[in-house]
């Protein structure tokens, strides 16, 4: 650890690439790294930039000076219990993510939430004014964060500021639910450039911005993008998928402890003719539940082999205290019993369930020795466990059965797309995934592989900064 200096590139997010975690036995904290893809993404875009991070460290009440840590420069914004009840679990995770998400659970509104959810925002624009050198760049990310790019105008006009957005951006018949949506889109317009996965979030957002700020219309640009002019300046609004380290990935899946490791966990899952895999966060928005249902009704019709067919699913504890997760891991924990209860045998589950997060090597080693993947979301940003999937599959195997309601199917059009609402698609997808000539399995999954690794996650860090850099000097 060391003292840090103000850098020329900073990326602020909710959470830092690594979390601060307390033993209950009194050991000391040790840090591990945090859940989730924005994570994924985000940590080799820093390493190669040699910038610095301002995010929370993970637990409540945790106030530490910046450091520097495994190369990362690392500046910590501490939140106290409260804050992380009214900030990260209200605000940020019971009214925007399910807002964000369709809706799917009903979004609640709360007056305090909201107040702490600015006055967090405050906090991170003024830690990372101090964090940032003179004319530098600041990328800021996600729906917990989005005030900070006004509020970090007003301190420090000196910096480019860019924004993206993780989720999905809602159509504006959702957005306007929200009681503070014109604070939301004018926080937003404080970036430079404000970026989402696909043209339909920035199509939501130009029109939304336009309609709440009585702004007049523009030409509209290429991929859903386009301009918003303030008067005194312009914002520039973009479509930007998010990726993997792709060919990271790929080797990482080639080198020859993995493929050992793939093989064994075929053998202690009793070298079962097909495998298939499920890897989430324990989070309602992922359809974990729609893949569950479609296994047990193709058991129980017989068109699958409980003798032949084995299901894992990893699932990340996530979110835990909130009443919509708790009530999903009661009702994925009873489909996973069920489908156990009615088709395993004594030794032999149908389902090998693992609700804890699995570390790099052994993930690699399963999305390697999985035969059918299982991506599902009712909706989702992008999803980088498609893309994980498909990277570590250069050899043609492998099949990838993904929602339409996933980012990543943008992309990914030769996967057997499904609608996660429609039971009887899943289930058709499925048998199809199974069944499938290898031949021309190995043709969809190769032009799938030819589109992860060429569309990397340097690529998506390169055109958004380039267009950011580009924005920052009009
Ligand atoms: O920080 P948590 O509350 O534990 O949640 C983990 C992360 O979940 C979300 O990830 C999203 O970003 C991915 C990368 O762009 C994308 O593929 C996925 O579809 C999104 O759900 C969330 O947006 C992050 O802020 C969280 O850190
Ligand atoms: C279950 C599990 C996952 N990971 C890694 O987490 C991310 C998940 O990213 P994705 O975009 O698919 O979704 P969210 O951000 O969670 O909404 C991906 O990189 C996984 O490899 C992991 O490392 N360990 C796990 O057990």
């Amino acid at each position: 650890m060391s003292e840090t200096t103000p850098n020329d590139f900073v990326v602020v997010a909710n959470r830092l690439p690594v979390d601060l975690e307390t033993s209950s036995d009194g050991g000391p904290p040790v840090w591990r790294r945090s859940p989730g893809g924005l994570v994924t993404a985000l940590e080799p875009v820093l390493r190669s930039t040699d910038g610095a991070w301002v995010g929370w460290p993970g637990t409540a009440d945790v106030d530490l000076a910046p450091f520097t840590e495994d190369g990362l420069t690392l500046h910590p914004v501490p939140l106290s219990e409260d804050e992380v009840t009214e900030y990260y679990e209200g605000f940020s995770n019971a009214t925007l993510w399910p807002l964000y998400h369709d809706a799917v659970v009903a979004p609640t509104f709360h007056r305090r939430w909201w107040s702490v959810y600015e006055r967090v925002n405050r906090r991170f624009a003024e830690a990372t004014a101090r964090a940032a050198a003179p004319g530098a760049t600041v990328w800021v990310h996600d729906y917990q964060l989005q005030l900070v790019p006004a509020m970090l105008r007003d301190l420090r006009p000196d910096l480019t500021i860019g924004f993206f957005l993780h989720i999905p951006f809602p159509p504006p018949e959702l957005f306007l639910q929200l009681p503070w949506r014109k604070e939301v889109i004018g926080g937003l317009l404080g970036a430079d450039l404000v970026g989402f996965h696909l043209p339909g979030g920035a199509e939501n957002f130009l029109y939304l911005a336009r309609r709440l700020f009585d702004l007049p219309a523009q030409p509209r640009g290429t991929a859903g993008g386009g301009f918003i002019d303030l008067g005194d300046r312009r914002v520039r609004v973009g479509a930007y998928p998010i990726s993997i380290d792709s060919g990271q990935l790929r080797s990482h899946s080639e080198e020859a402890a993995i493929r050992l490791r793939a093989k064994q966990i075929r053998s202690e899952l009793g070298d079962p003719e097909t495998v298939l895999l499920g890897v989430d966060r324990l989070d309602y928005t992922k359809g974990i539940n729609v893949r569950l249902e479609a296994l047990r009704e193709l058991l129980t019709d017989g068109t699958l082999d409980p003798e032949k067919v084995v299901m894992v699913q990893l699932a990340t504890p996530s979110r835990e205290r909130l009443s919509a997760y708790a009530q999903l891991r009661d009702d994925v924990e009873r489909e996973v019993g069920r489908i156990n209860g009615e088709f395993g045998e004594l030794g032999r589950p149908v389902v090998h369930y693992l609700h804890r997060p699995v570390d790099r090597d052994e993930l690699v080693a399963m999305y390697t020795g999985a035969d059918v993947m299982l991506v599902t979301p009712l909706r989702d940003g992008m999803n980088l466990v498609a893309k994980e999937y498909v990277a570590c599959h250069g050899d043609g195997s492998g099949s990838l059965v993904l929602s339409e309601f996933a980012g990543a199917a943008a992309e990914l059009r030769r996967a057997r797309l499904v609608n996660p609402h429609d039971l009887e698609d899943v289930k058709r997808a499925v048998v199809e995934a199974v069944n499938e000539d290898p031949a021309s399995a190995s043709r969809r999954m190769k032009s799938l592989h030819t589109q992860v690794m060429t569309h990397d996650v340097d690529r998506w860090a390169h055109s958004f900064l380039g267009d950011l850099t580009e924005q920052g000097r009009a």
